[in-house]
């Protein structure tokens, strides 16, 4: 007897039932649980009120990211700097306390091992193919890159997550993205989903799970993969996945937590497994051509926003849609900008590479390669990057990369969160403009009246040199 076909994400689901319900609902086992400063202190504490335990530490990992200063963790004689905002001080100290309280594995802000949540799950071999990953933040479908059913969930769910390992939740639908064709050269994995969510819709993937498919992603590395999970929920979509392969195992093996020589061979057998079967049926499909992906730039305040490079800012009164007409016009008065303009020619004063869509050693590679030999334009007043965690960073020196970015007239930065967010002092000041390698450039999210234009790392560079949006693929073509 043949089963039913099922999708990779249905495939993960059924593994984690531990009960089903009649109303239609699971209770969910819970692999993974990543902890951040933010969304966490209200959970511990309502265990301690309740004099719950945490009922699975060892699934558990904690970092501190979001508030985090980027500047120097320790001063000459190794003392922790302090932190200067009182609400962060406390978050922070927050954390700390309570990851040591409730004993969880915690990477503090001096460890080499501290970074994004969502650049250590993966880098630690803590996030695996197959597994349900959880975290209080909505960037956690990020680690579906590997495989993993991974979504954000809100502080209620995490002392539920704490106090049971579990999770009780209804199915979501499927979603398919299939991608045909090959990307042009300069064409990268975040023009690709910036693309994708161009063409969706931050609403499109409402309610579904997003599973990537096509030759495009079993060709990518992780690190592109991650990046293109990073940004399902910016579609909207409640998770986004890719299925495990090769280049997976071979990303994952002999990484701090990933399985050892004994377990190993099992653990690749069972993520062999993980895929969609032939004749699957997803609940909903998208088809885009990779060829008709260009290097990607937005141009509101909203990651749907999204035009070529080579494109102009559009006329609001060009859209069908009388609420997205008036949403244009909102995003163009905060953005600054006029219908028409050519996108390559709104000059930026504000650079930053970074966040857990774009700071992994690929994505400072590709920003690297086009800053080598060459300086920031004078229209730049700030320009950082800020490595995902410390071992990237450990990395990027070890390449002579930060060398490249200083040169550059760039500031080369500790791990956290940094200007994707205004949770700490790296801050876009207001009425002034960024090309940010971020997820979301909704209104102040860089700072109040920042204005936001999310890009590629190479496309980050690109603009640091001419002090404008720029074609990557203009500068690839001069030498340095
Ligand atoms: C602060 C945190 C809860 C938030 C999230 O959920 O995503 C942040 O990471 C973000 O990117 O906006
Ligand atoms: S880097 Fe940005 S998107 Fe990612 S977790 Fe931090 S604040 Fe959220």
């Amino acid at each position: 007897m043949s089963s039913k076909p099922r999708t990779l994400y249905e495939k993960i689901f059924d593994a984690h039932v531990v009960e089903r319900r009649d109303d239609g609902t699971c209770l969910i086992f819970i692999d993974r649980h990543l902890v951040h400063e933010v969304t966490s202190p209200q959970a511990f504490e309502a265990l301690r009120i309740n004099a719950r335990k945490v009922r699975h530490p060892e699934l558990t990992l904690a970092v501190p990211d979001h508030n985090l200063p980027t500047t120097a963790r320790t001063d000459a004689q190794g003392n922790r700097m302090p932190i200067a905002d009182e609400e962060s001080r406390a978050q922070l100290a927050a954390l700390e306390r309570n990851t040591h309280d409730f004993g969880i594995r915690y990477f503090d802000a001096t460890a080499r091992q501290q970074g994004i949540v969502h650049v250590v799950g993966p880098e630690q071999g803590f996030s695996l193919p197959g597994t349900t990953i959880v975290c209080g933040d909505s960037h956690t479908a990020c680690h579906g890159g590997l495989g993993a059913w991974a979504f954000g969930i809100g502080t209620s769910e995490v002392e539920h997550v704490l106090a049971t390992q579990t999770l009780l939740l209804r199915p979501s639908k499927t979603m398919e993205v299939r991608v045909e064709g090959d990307l042009a050269p300069g064409v990268t994995a975040k023009d690709l989903i910036m693309h994708i969510i161009g063409v969706i819709g931050t609403a499109g993937g409402t309610g579904h799970v997003i599973e990537y498919r096509g030759k495009v992603f079993e060709q990518m590395s992780i690190e592109s993969r991650l990046t293109v999970c990073n940004m399902s929920i910016e579609g909207g979509a409640r998770g986004g996945l890719i299925a495990p392969d090769e280049t997976t195992f071979a990303y994952i093996k002999g990484r701090t937590f990933a399985p050892t020589a004994d377990e190993w061979d099992d653990a690749v057998a069972y993520w062999k497994t993980l895929y969609s079967d032939p004749d699957a049926v997803f609940d909903k499909s998208v088809t885009i051509d990779a060829r008709e992906v260009e290097p990607s730039v937005t141009w509101g305040t909203s990651p749907e926003d999204v035009v070529a490079i080579g494109g102009t800012v559009p006329d609001p009164a060009g859209f069908t849609d009388p609420s997205k007409q008036e949403a244009a016009r909102a995003s163009l008065d905060y953005m600054g900008l006029t219908p028409g303009t050519r996108m390559q020619d709104i000059a930026v004063q504000n650079i930053f590479i970074g966040s857990c869509t774009n700071s992994r050693i690929e994505d400072l590679r590709a920003a690297a390669e086009v800053l080598r030999g060459r300086r920031k334009h004078a229209n730049i007043k700030w320009g950082i990057v800020v490595p995902g965690s410390g071992l990237v960073k450990l990395q990027a020196e070890a390449e002579g990369l930060d060398k490249v970015f200083t040169d550059a007239g760039l500031e080369w930065r500790e791990p956290g969160c940094s200007a994707c967010l205004g949770m700490n002092p790296d801050k876009v000041p207001a009425g002034e403009r960024s090309a940010s390698t971020s997820n979301r450039n909704f209104v102040g999210r860089q700072g109040p009246g920042a204005r936001t234009h999310l890009v590629s790392p190479a496309m980050a560079a690109a603009a640091a040199v001419t002090g404008h949006l720029t074609d990557v693929r203009e500068l690839m073509r001069e030498p340095a």
